[in-house]
């Protein structure tokens, strides 16, 4: 039934156009395991790749099992080495890998390869899947109607939520192409405001384990930890320490349903394989009192290390998955508080290529829904002002992208820029004499002006045409809040950026009421349709979803090594491009999700165009047609044939 014969097959890096993104070439495949040899377990590691090697390996230092992926080795080995062969020496340990064949029962129950009722005849021949099945025989389009309706039966969204992850366990294709066909309808599943709840409720949810969890007890010891995930070539990690969870803050471990719903983004929107996605928890505590008293919490049961603990434990942490996955894995900062987003954002962004999603991916979004926006309204970026509640992550990223762009279209010193643009965080609006007392991602949004004390008269005395939330306080943008921007502006721009819908500044139907219809408007969560005075109002979704998996694709395709500010504008001016007439004609200031695919390829040709231009770009030579090339490199859901 398995066969651990001597293999010799292509890893996908060795199948030239796309290298190590692309899923190999579409033909008749083996579903083939590697399988780690101990007496209590099996794991399966690298099933899209193919290897060389036999079993048993040669003794083999622990510390030098697994070489880096893409060739940049840090020790002996070689490019390729994977798992370690030639370094091996006579009195070194060695893990016992072995290749299989998966078949029968453990097939089915491989998420990878399983296809269910989708095997043909032939595969339940060859594969010894008879009886395992009933008889008949469907194709994916089949399931994909089966399951949709499956989903549709269940009205309460955290249902909904379960049996699309229980999907994802059973039938990892089936999972892709259902949320590729279904996105509109499936992303507020998988994705905010669901995923909010399932990471609060997610110690009684979840009965099997998803992501890597990094904590405290792992000090020391993070090398080893990184080489118990099954998959080897490794090309995007989500990490969260769990502290600023959406806007429902300190969910500790719990966090880790936003690493893996963000990643099966970057797979179903952006095309990265699932293989070289990494969802990770770093757990070092929480101060969140409800779930250290919970029994069923699954995290440390601590309170939050910081300082030098929580910087050590980081440090490690960055070290080990550059040693392990190499120079070009992009790590993506989600949902860190402030506090610490910015000093490992500032301390890593010249050794690795880190992005943070909630500074950085987040402002190349609402850059890129203002850019638009100011189609329907008029004038350039230079000839509004702008007014955040929320100084924070999201309020100073955007603030500074803004900044950047207006900088470069009026050639002006971004000091001077910087001006139009108007903050308030918890204390009232950010003025000089605050300055001292400030974080020092707020200081230089401390304009001269006298103190202001709430929303309501910063924007009476500031007088924004646009107003965004990224304070993470639901319902803040009130009545008299948007009356006051619909009475300083024709058309206002109002932004609700807070996540989950509970947390939005205000709804769309509010926006839209308040305003008489004349507000431009989205919201970081999705809203339905409004119908307000005999029209029907379709706000769009400011949410960095339609960032980072198009500009994690670009980084990735081009080999790119750092994350530069041009490459966010260029991601920025890729998405503000993909908005038709027909969406203008709506009000829409994003294009919708359906095509997120295609938006993606765009945004990742762009980004790679500029790394090039920058000279960040590894990958050599530069492809003629970059937006062909993304769409080669994007990971297709559909079944493959066993042979
Ligand atoms: N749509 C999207 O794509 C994204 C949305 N977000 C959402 O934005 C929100 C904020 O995230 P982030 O910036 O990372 O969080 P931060 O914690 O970094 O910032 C929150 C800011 O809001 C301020 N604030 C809190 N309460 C109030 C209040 N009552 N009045 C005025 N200001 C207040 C805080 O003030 P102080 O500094 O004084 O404490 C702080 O400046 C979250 O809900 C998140 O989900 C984030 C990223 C992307
Ligand atoms: C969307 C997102 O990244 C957030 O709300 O944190
Ligand atoms: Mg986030």
């Amino acid at each position: 039934m398995f066969s651990s014969t001597r293999c010799a097959f292509l890893n996908n890096a060795g199948l030239g156009g796309c290298g190590s993104i692309c899923e190999g070439a579409r033909k008749r495949s083996s579903p083939m395991t590697v399988v780690c040899m101990t007496p209590s377990s099996s794991r399966s590691v690298d099933r899209n790749s193919s290897v060389v090697m036999e079993t048993p390996l040669k003794e083999l230092k622990k510390d030098s099992a697994v070489a880096d992926v893409d060739g940049d080795s840090v020790s002996a080995g070689g490019p390729q080495d994977v798992y370690g062969e030639d370094r091996a020496t006579e009195d070194q340990f060695v893990t016992p890998w072995s290749v299989s064949v998966a078949s029968g029962y453990t097939l089915l129950r491989d998420p990878h390869f399983n296809k269910g009722l989708a095997f043909s005849e032939k595969e339940r021949d060859a594969h010894y899947l008879r009886g395992l099945l009933p008889p008949t025989v469907i194709p994916q389009e089949t399931q994909v109607k089966k399951m949709i309706r499956h989903i549709r039966q269940y009205q309460v969204p955290l249902q909904k939520y379960m049996a699309m992850m229980d999907l994802q366990e059973r039938n990892e294709r089936l999972f892709y192409t259902l949320l590729i066909n279904h996105v509109e309808e499936l992303l507020p599943v998988v994705y905010t405001p669901t995923v909010g709840e399932a990471c609060q409720k997610y110690g009684s949810i979840f009965m099997r384990p998803q992501g890597l969890y990094i904590s405290l007890k792992e000090k020391g010891k993070i090398r080893e930890v990184l080489r118990n995930w099954p998959e080897k070539n490794i090309q995007v990690v989500v990490v969260t320490d769990g502290e600023r969870i959406l806007g429902l803050g300190d969910l500790g471990c719990q966090g880790m349903g936003i690493p893996v719903g963000k990643l099966s983004l970057y797979t179903a929107l952006g095309g990265v394989r699932p293989s070289a996605c990494l969802p990770i928890t770093i757990d070092v505590g929480t101060n969140n009192e409800e779930l250290l008293n919970d029994e069923l919490y699954i995290g440390l049961k601590q309170r939050r290390a910081t300082g030098q603990e929580y910087a050590e434990l980081m440090h490690e942490f960055m070290t080990a998955l550059k040693q392990t996955y190499g120079e070009k894995v992009l790590i993506q900062f989600e949902d860190f508080a402030n506090h610490n987003a910015f000093d490992l954002l500032e301390k890593y962004r010249s050794t690795h290529l880190v992005f943070n999603d909630d500074i950085q991916g987040t402002a190349s979004v609402v850059l890129a829904g203002l850019v638009a926006a100011l189609k329907l309204v008029g004038g350039n970026l230079a000839d509004h002002r702008f007014l955040f509640l929320g100084a924070g992550e999201a309020g100073t990223g955007i603030a500074e992208l803004i900044a950047l762009e207006t900088s470069k279209q009026t050639n002006s010193p971004l000091e001077e820029v910087r001006k139009n643009i108007w903050l308030v965080d918890s204390k009232g609006l950010i003025v000089s004499s605050r300055k001292d007392s400030l974080q020092h991602f707020k200081k230089p949004w401390a304009h001269e002006h006298e103190p202001v004390r709430n929303l309501l008269d910063a924007v009476n005395q500031i007088k924004p045409t646009v107003l965004i939330g990224t304070s993470g306080q639901g319902r803040t943008f009130t009545k008299e809040v948007i009356e006051a921007m619909a009475s300083n502006n024709e058309k206002p721009i109002i932004l609700s950026l807070s996540n989950p819908t509970s947390q939005s500044e205000c709804t769309a139907e509010e926006a839209y009421k308040w305003s008489q219809g004349r507000a431009i408007f989205a919201s970081g969560s999705p809203f339905p349709p409004v119908e307000y005075e005999g029209k029907v109002f379709a706000p769009g979704q400011a949410n960095n979803a339609y960032i980072f998996p198009g500009f994690g694709l670009g980084l990735i395709m081009s080999g790119t090594i750092r994350v530069h500010d041009d490459l966010l504008l260029a991601a920025s001016e890729a998405l503000a491009s993909q908005v038709s007439q027909e969406n203008y004609d709506k009000g829409l200031i994003y294009p919708p999700f359906t095509n997120i695919r295609k938006i993606s390829a765009h945004i990742a040709a762009k980004v790679a165009a500029k790394a090039y231009e920058l000279g960040l770009a590894t990958r050599l030579p530069q492809p003629k047609d970059l937006v062909k090339f993304a769409e080669s490199c994007m990971y297709t859901p559909s079944y493959r044939s066993y042979r």
